[in-house]
């Protein structure tokens, strides 16, 4: 049965003469009403290297869609860099802007009753709050990311800005030897290049299937990712008319992320040691659709699905380029369903079930197809380049090496349960959670001492300042979504531990979360948070803490009766927190919810 095309409210009949204008003002010709409209919600903007390229590729995106007979509109999102931010109060923007992305893609496709959109998004919060608002909106989707930027190697080993965040804390380091690497670790335009959130992200669309293989690792200014921009653009334009012209939902965001996608791509971010901000998104965008996906489903997964690929900062041998010449994400896919622990029955944005792709994009059969290759090949060109497919340099060979190379198999995984984690105890009754594929597995059990701080400005001073010594546990309260507001990300408190070559020695503990570029002992989402009563705003310097991966619990050593009786401790910082900032935190839920807004 044929769906009403949304934007004939504003195109059909007569009384919206003026709407038709204003339409025609626009550009679209009077041939294209009665078809579908397409938003292309991109993103572009210079202060952030995975966008700084996606000018001119929003237009190309029109000029494919509009050859096949549809109008296309575009519009921006807004864009923060986390790596910029941080450091500052102005991390505090970045998880409250997941939301108003969502709002403001909601704003404009309902507004305007755009029937269909495709996505370009890239960094950490721009893909989640687009995702967000495809499954709130659940109008045909299909999203590409503008990719991830190339790894610049010193002695081959990963040189990215992580390293010069942690040189440049490390008193050892000259200057010079400082600079250096500032100046290359970034080499032009992408997400940052290990497994950090954006990756991360882009790489879990691609296993959700909302997005067209080689989504997640196609380095940015490579020419295979504008052929990527062109395939979405005309599969867009194909699922609009299959679902408005010939009824077939299949095509609906929420038809494809449903329950079983969602245990698919938490099994893939378990599997490859993705950044723990993952789980939060995922458990928001899950919510937007009503999809029934919790934290206890991330806890048992994690403890049967094995760690088989490790990228940046979980290892400084690959990243994300080198994961594409193993390839990608569906052979990350296809080693999981080996194992039989994917559902590979669900259906994706290219109508090809989760079997099919795995099978069709496998670079370990006899035959490798031509279309296969030339994905998987996309090499790094080498030089610095701010421009989207500026280059297609290629590999020789693709990295099939499933017992030493980028990708593992089952039976050389680097742990038989995966590389992200859930933990419980009475600090965090309602969950929290760590990246196992980067802690060290001498300290998976850890107990210490803690050192107290109630924010992240104190924690680094007192981190730098030598208050934190090997042993202890920095425990960084009220940064949770509410009590900072905006839950920051603690990159800079867990780089200056390795600063003070402490990496082994320390574990740190918050209501925050962290970093994609985290690694070490640190352990996040602490819920229910401080600002919400919970139990990690009474612990107090010297408490001990009984950290344990392996059997997933963290606790303070107080009996539950000491616990009860104690206070919560008083903030002494001395923040100022605008009206915008201070409205989201009147409305925000603990980690464990994804930090959501709760409304009803
Ligand atoms: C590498 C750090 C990156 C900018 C980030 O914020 C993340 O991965 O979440
Ligand atoms: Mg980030």
């Amino acid at each position: 049965m044929k769906h009403q095309l949304r934007s004939s409210m504003s195109t059909e009949g007569r009384r919206m003469a003026g709407a038709r204008a204003l339409w025609m003002a626009n550009g679209m010709k009077r041939e294209m009403m009665g078809k579908p409209i397409i938003a292309i919600v991109n993103s572009f903007t210079q202060f952030v290297p995975g966008h700084t390229h996606l000018h001119e590729i929003g237009q190309l995106v029109k000029a494919e869609i509009e050859k096949l007979g549809c109008y296309a509109a575009e519009f921006n999102t807004i864009a923060i860099d986390d790596g910029i931010a941080m450091g500052h109060d102005g991390m505090l923007y970045s998880l409250p802007s997941r939301d108003l992305i969502a709002d403001s893609v909601e704003y404009m496709v309902n507004a305007h009753k755009a029937d269909a959109m495709i996505c370009i998004s890239n960094c950490d919060k721009i893909t989640p709050g687009m995702l967000m608002a495809a499954m709130r909106l659940n109008i045909p989707a299909v999203f590409v990311s503008g990719g991830p930027m190339e790894a610049h190697k010193i002695n081959g080993e990963n040189a990215d800005l992580i390293t010069a965040m942690i040189k440049a804390a490390d008193a050892s380091v000259s200057d010079e030897e400082v600079t250096r690497i500032e100046n290359c670790a970034c080499p032009g335009c992408g997400s940052c290049s290990g497994m950090f959130t954006a990756n991360s992200m882009n790489s879990l669309t691609e296993a959700i299937g909302l997005s067209l293989p080689g989504n997640g690792t196609i380095l940015a200014t490579h020419t295979n990712r504008i052929q990527l921009f062109k395939d979405a653009a005309q599969l867009i334009v194909k699922n609009a008319f299959k679902y408005y012209e010939e009824g077939d939902d299949s095509v609906l965001p929420r038809s494809i992320a449903t329950r079983q996608a969602f245990m698919n791509a938490m099994t893939l971010d378990i599997a490859m040691g993705g950044s723990t901000n993952t789980i939060l998104h995922l458990l928001a965008i899950a919510n937007e659709g009503g999809v029934d996906f919790k934290m206890a489903d991330i806890d048992q997964l994690s403890r049967r699905v094995p760690c088989l690929c490790k990228l940046a900062p979980n290892t400084q041998r690959f990243s994300i380029q080198e994961c594409n010449r193993a390839g990608g994400i569906l052979n990350i896919l296809g080693e999981l369903n080996k194992g039989g622990l994917l559902d590979t029955t669900c259906r994706r944005v290219n109508g090809h079930t989760l079997a099919e792709d795995i099978e069709e994009y496998s670079i370990m059969k006899e035959t490798v197809s031509s279309e296969v290759k030339r994905i998987y090949s996309s090499a790094p060109g080498g030089v610095f380049s701010n421009k989207m497919g500026s280059q297609s340099k290629t590999y020789d060979t693709l990295d099939t090496d499933r017992a030493d190379g980028c990708i593992r198999d089952i039976e050389h995984a680097y742990s038989k349960d995966g590389g992200l984690a859930v933990l419980f105890g009475n600090i965090a009754q309602n969950g929290c959670v760590v990246k196992t594929a980067g802690v060290d597995a001498s300290i998976w059990k850890f107990s210490g001492p803690a050192k107290v701080f109630d924010s992240q400005e104190a924690a680094c001073e007192g981190i730098l300042g030598g208050k934190v010594v090997s042993g202890d546990v920095v425990v960084i309260t009220h940064e949770g979504p509410k009590g900072g507001p905006g839950m920051q990300e603690m990159l800079y408190p867990t780089s200056y531990i390795k600063s003070k070559h402490l990496g082994k020695g320390c574990a740190l503990i918050t209501d925050g979360r962290f970093s994609g570029g985290t690694s070490g002992l640190s352990i996040g989402h602490i819920s229910p948070e401080a600002a919400a009563g919970g139990n990690i705003g009474k612990i107090v310097d010297g408490d001990i803490i009984d950290i344990d991966i392996p059997n997933r619990s963290i606790n303070v050593r107080l009996s539950d009766e000491e616990l009860a009786a104690r206070p919560m401790m008083p903030v002494t910082r001395n923040r100022q927190v605008s009206k915008a900032l201070k409205a989201y935190a009147s409305m925000v839920s603990s980690a464990d919810m994804g930090g959501v807004r709760i409304i009803d």
